[in-house]
């Protein structure tokens, strides 16, 4: 199987007129902000989505713009029916949009065949589900590695990786482990493993926290942190405003609308994080554990 081009990648001044964090690049502390260039890892350009069914068509997406640079963190949010999901399954590349362009890196998804998308989703998207979406029959290292089965890469050198992976996640200690041996956070972590080993474009997350308690929630949201300050860019679809407030930016969806689109102020990131943190010490507090 042919290996998949390195995506090159368009660079673009931050503060071109798209970005939402204005003249200032807030990651990259030492660069300019008159020099400063991004990379993307995601545009979305004028996107429409309809569903056509018998007796009406449904447009689910109007019009959606806005771009994604590499290592941004970005909560989708928005009331129910407002496109979330259509616009998420179109960065998973599982659907095309009807009209408008959606770009990985270079990439133009909406130029692609069936078999092109199907490619791009298994190699360059790393996904994370409410559910985990783990094999239970399999270890930790070998659900790690499961990307790279597909693509029928599986040595000494890939389980190395898996194995980094695990290390950082911070289950070096639960290597051989199956998902019905460890607990709903440990799965997750092992999810989020799982999603890096093809280097992606981006973790697209739906709902990570979605099924957790808020000690757990804290602590795959610090996750989250961690990988995103070491350059990981996330997008995460939640209906929590405090899940929402750890990102960076929050894009509001409305009606298949863009509604809005603000970078979240570290301030307000810095006391979500102590509230969430401080809920899950009560949480531990209640029960007994330090
Ligand atoms: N396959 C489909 N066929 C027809 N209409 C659809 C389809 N999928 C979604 N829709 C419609 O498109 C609109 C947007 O749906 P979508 O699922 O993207 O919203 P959402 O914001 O994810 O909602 P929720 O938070 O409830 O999951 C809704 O009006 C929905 O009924």
């Amino acid at each position: 199987m042919p290996m998949p081009d390195t995506p090159s990648s368009e660079s673009r001044t931050i503060n071109s007129p798209g970005s939402p964090y204005g003249s200032v690049d807030p990651y990259k502390p030492n660069a300019s902000a008159d020099t400063a260039v991004r990379s993307m890892a995601t545009r979305i350009d004028s996107l429409v989505k309809e569903y056509v069914l018998k007796s009406e068509t449904v447009r689910a997406l109007q019009g959606v713009s806005f771009d994604v640079p590499e290592g941004d963190y970005v909560a989708i949010m928005g009331p129910s029916g407002s496109g979330k999901s259509t616009l998420l399954n179109m960065l998973g590349c599982l659907d095309q949009p009807t009209s408008g362009n959606l770009f990985l890196g270079d990439d133009n998804i909406s130029l692609m065949t069936d078999d092109q998308l199907a490619e791009i989703r298994s190699r360059r998207i790393g996904f994370v589900f409410q559910s985990y979406n783990l094999i239970q029959q399999l270890t930790v290292v070998e659900n790690i590695q499961v990307p790279l089965y597909y693509q029928g890469k599986l040595g000494p050198k890939q389980r190395a990786r898996a194995v980094e992976l695990a290390e950082q996640v911070g289950l070096g200690d639960r290597l051989d482990h199956r998902p019905n041996q460890l607990s709903g956070g440990q799965q997750q972590r092992v999810a989020i493993a799982r999603s890096l080993v093809n280097d992606p474009y981006f973790i697209l997350a739906d709902e990570p926290t979605g099924n957790l308690d808020s000690v757990t929630t804290d602590e795959i949201l610090a996750l989250f942190d961690q990988l995103n300050e070491e350059g990981r860019t996330i997008i995460l679809v939640t209906h929590e405003d405090d899940v929402a407030e750890r990102a960076r930016r929050i894009v509001r969806l409305k009606d298949g609308l863009l509604y809005s689109d603000e970078p979240v102020e570290e301030s307000r990131r810095d006391a979500a994080r102590l509230a969430q943190r401080e809920s899950a010490l009560a949480v531990k507090a209640k029960q007994g554990v330090s």
